[in-house]
């Protein structure tokens, strides 16, 4: 005969799927004959683990042989161990700011640090490139003005991939080469343990004109990564298996500081849903669609604008015609060989920009087009928009990133998903 005790405990003994707090939800109780039969549901993680002690408390409650009490006591142990195994698996998360190195945006950086004790270095976060590179204690002095450096042998977790190197050039012509250690790596509370962290032998000038910048982290695929001879995975790719949710976001922001998260969706960025379209990660880009465009109040153009959403390109560069159809509305506009794109009159007044993903659409206002001066007594400015028609590629920069929230999901088939903010 099955005592009322033994069933209040099988109501409690029944398996707890892992990780969670409370016991899973009893669908349906069926006492039919003094009989208990609990639905189990799986727990929304979809974490389960069987407790086999449980399993032979539940063979005696069939057979109505009261449980010994080791028995019980047992099924209690299990779990417990269980419930702490879950807890130590890691479901990692990390939140770092976005913060522009100029008052016109020209780039985005966030504090990382890197190495025992940890060094911190302000590095630009680019979905457009593969490499993990730093100025480094093995770069020239005469190429840092201001810098901050990383220093391998001031880490005691630093170790030498020894024979390796890189070397790097990006679109604008700038560019770095180097050596290779891995070291722990931080962005925003998340760590992964012996990143690959390329150190720079040598950087181009304009890097060294940059002393905001003190290195990059590449975020797009790991295809890219240009360390021979064997390449390296990116922060990101090795974050991944540890992370809640395979995913990174990029807030960006007009003239202030925004965010990057790692692992988790913050809803409090963003506004209605998240718009995804597919990604073609061929051949290392965060490559994908805009379904359109309208400038302006005009009509919405349907057409598969094919791209890279790439967080290290400051300006938003397209089809030629697409390029002049928007200056053609503004008064004084020229594509100017002298000035190497599109200029206007500072005064002249711009219209918007909208720019589709799938049946969304995201408007990009004017002033992020009225992107900067010639020069600070010029009264000629040039346009955050400009014709991809030379590069081979349209990029989504900056210009047209920091007008949405957008969700780069490492899921396989990857996507990249945008909302309004
Ligand atoms: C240009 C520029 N862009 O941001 C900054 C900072 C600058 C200023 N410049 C003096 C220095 C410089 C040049 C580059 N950077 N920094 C950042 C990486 N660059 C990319 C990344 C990428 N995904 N695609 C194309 N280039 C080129």
């Amino acid at each position: 005969m099955v005592s009322l005790t033994d069933l209040f405990l099988a109501s409690l003994l029944v398996p707890t799927s892992l990780g969670s707090a409370l016991p899973p939800r009893i669908d349906t109780i069926d006492q039919r004959g003094g009989r208990v039969t609990l639905k189990q549901v799986r727990n929304p993680r979809g974490h389960k683990a069987f407790n086999p002690a449980r399993a032979t408390y539940r063979t005696f409650l069939k057979y109505g042989v009261p449980a010994p009490d080791y028995i019980k006591k047992a099924v209690a142990h299990i779990d417990e161990e269980q419930e702490e195994a879950f807890a130590r698996i890691k479901r990692d998360t990390g939140s770092a700011a976005a913060i522009p190195i100029n008052e016109v945006d020209i780039a985005y950086v966030t504090p990382v640090t890197i190495g025992t004790p940890p060094q911190t270095l302000m590095l630009d976060l680019d979905t457009g490139s593969s490499d993990l590179w730093v100025f480094s204690s093995l770069t020239p002095s005469n190429q840092v003005r201001g810098q901050e450096i990383y220093s391998p042998t001031k880490s005691s977790t630093s170790k030498l991939l020894s024979g390796h190197t890189w070397s790097i050039r990006y679109g604008d012509g700038s560019g770095s080469r180097g050596t290779v250690y891995t070291d722990n790596f931080t962005i925003g509370g998340l760590e992964v343990k012996s990143q690959a962290v390329q150190a720079a032998l040598e950087v181009s000038s304009s890097f060294t004109q940059e002393q905001s910048l003190d290195g990059l982290v590449g975020l797009g695929f790991s295809a890219l990564n240009t360390v021979r001879p064997s390449s390296q995975l990116t922060f990101f790719d090795n974050a991944r298996p540890n992370l809640d949710e395979e995913v990174f976001t990029a807030d960006l922001k007009y003239h202030a500081t925004g965010s990057y998260d790692f692992g988790f969706i913050d809803s409090k960025k963003y506004a209605g849903n998240i718009t995804y379209t597919t990604v073609q990660q061929s051949p290392g880009y965060w490559t994908h669609s805009l379904s359109g465009y309208s400038v302006g109040s005009g009509a919405f153009q349907a057409s598969q604008i094919s791209g890279i959403s790439d967080t290290g390109t400051t300006l938003l560069y397209l089809p030629t015609a697409i390029v002049t159809a928007y200056y053609r509305q503004v008064q004084g506009a020229q594509n100017s060989q002298y000035y190497g794109g599109y200029v206007f009159p500072c005064s002249s007044t711009l219209p918007t920009f909208t720019f589709g993903i799938e049946g969304a659409r995201f408007t990009i206002p004017a002033s992020y087009i009225n992107y900067t001066r010639i020069s600070p007594t010029s009264t000629t400015c040039y346009g955050g928009l400009q014709s991809s028609s030379g590069l081979g590629i349209n990029i989504f920069g900056d210009v047209a990133l920091k007008a949405a929230f957008v969700v780069f999901s490492g899921t396989n088939p990857p996507r990249i998903g945008f909302a309004i903010k």
